[in-house]
């Protein structure tokens, strides 16, 4: 089985990494050519933990810059690029007619209806990942900060290869799985990240922070209140989640301390959107928003 992973940052590199334990060939397509270099000279690295010794990947893996993309020998396509990226993404790909499973892994709601229109002829999968993973500064690769899992399910046709993927990679050690209803579970994910991101990029704090500080943990509790007058999730998740990823720096508070554009507009943003349909209000998540995309607009002042 060969698979192509779009997007070698961390997601796209700890999937790769489980991809190759489990024995499937990878096809790991980098923005940057220097990087792909990288990768095919030393192999991909992958640490489980900050302690741990890092295992480096190199059997099955080709990788190769996007400008260079091809569909041949493909059984699946992953793609995990951050929501900015999708548009330019799914322009690369709907270039060349794909009939493989594609399998999208961001957080957010949106792109799933965006790839529906640009790929016609392809089953979509969307997923939620709640592991954390973050690229490591000395070495071509990822460490695993949180274990999670992997949940996949069809948008839009059906295929025994994601299946047979999940599986592969839940044999690996990587726990992953099929679902229903990926709709509601993906909705539910950016409900967590609506409590998580925007908190953690803020405080500039590790996720664990969100319970270990009580004056964060009541603040967090509030926005999670709020959230559930549009979306239905529990508590209990959201604690799951920040146990689970605690050493972790969420997406949004590396984009921020990186001065990158966030995904705002995909987590909070989209709450924003459903409560104006539902005639709601929601204060907290408002500020939240405003405040991240307040703080992406004053990174030019500090340049
Ligand atoms: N990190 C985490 O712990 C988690 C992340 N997520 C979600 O997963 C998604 C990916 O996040 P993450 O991996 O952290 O992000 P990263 O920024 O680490 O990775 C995104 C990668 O996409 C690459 N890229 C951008 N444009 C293109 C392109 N046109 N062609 C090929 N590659 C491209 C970037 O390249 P370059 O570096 O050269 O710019 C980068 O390597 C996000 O939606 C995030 O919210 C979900 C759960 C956990
Ligand atoms: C699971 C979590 C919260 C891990 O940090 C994440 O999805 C993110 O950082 O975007």
């Amino acid at each position: 089985m060969k698979v192509a992973v779009i997007g070698a940052g961390a997601v796209g590199m700890l999937l790769s990494a489980f991809a190759l334990k489990a024995g499937i060939k990878v096809s790991l397509f980098t923005k940057r050519e220097e990087q792909s270099i990288r990768l095919n000279h030393s192999g991909l690295t992958l640490i489980q933990s900050n302690q741990d010794n890092p295992e480096t990947l190199s059997r099955g893996l080709s990788a190769q810059p996007i400008s260079s993309w091809t569909t041949e020998g493909l059984d699946a396509v992953i793609v995990s690029v951050k929501q900015l990226h999708l548009d330019e993404v799914l322009g690369i790909l709907s270039k060349k007619r794909i009939k493989v499973p594609v399998i999208f892994a961001l957080n957010g709601m949106g792109h799933m209806e965006k790839a529906q229109v640009s790929l016609k002829d392809a089953p979509l999968y969307g997923s939620v990942l709640t592991h954390g993973a973050k690229r490591s500064t000395d070495y071509e690769g990822v460490i695993h900060t949180g274990k999670g899992t992997w949940k996949a399910g069809s948008w839009r046709g059906e295929s025994e290869t994601v299946e047979f993927l999940m599986k592969k990679l839940q044999e690996a050690g990587f726990f992953s799985s099929c679902e229903e209803n990926i709709e509601k579970l993906m909705e539910e994910k950016l409900a967590v990240n609506a409590v998580i991101n925007p908190l953690t990029a803020l405080y500039q704090v590790k996720n664990g922070a969100l319970l270990d500080n009580p004056l964060f943990k009541e603040n967090a509790r509030a926005v999670f209140k709020e959230i559930t007058k549009v979306i239905p999730f529990k508590w209990e998740t959201v604690e799951r989640v920040i146990v689970n990823t605690r050493k972790n720096h969420s997406s949004m508070h590396e984009d921020i301390r990186l001065g990158r554009e966030t995904e705002v507009d995909a987590i909070t943003g989209y709450l924003l959107s459903l409560a104006e349909k539902r005639q709601v209000t929601m204060p907290l998540v408002s500020f939240l928003h405003h405040s991240i995309k307040g703080v992406e607009r004053s990174y030019d002042d500090d340049r």
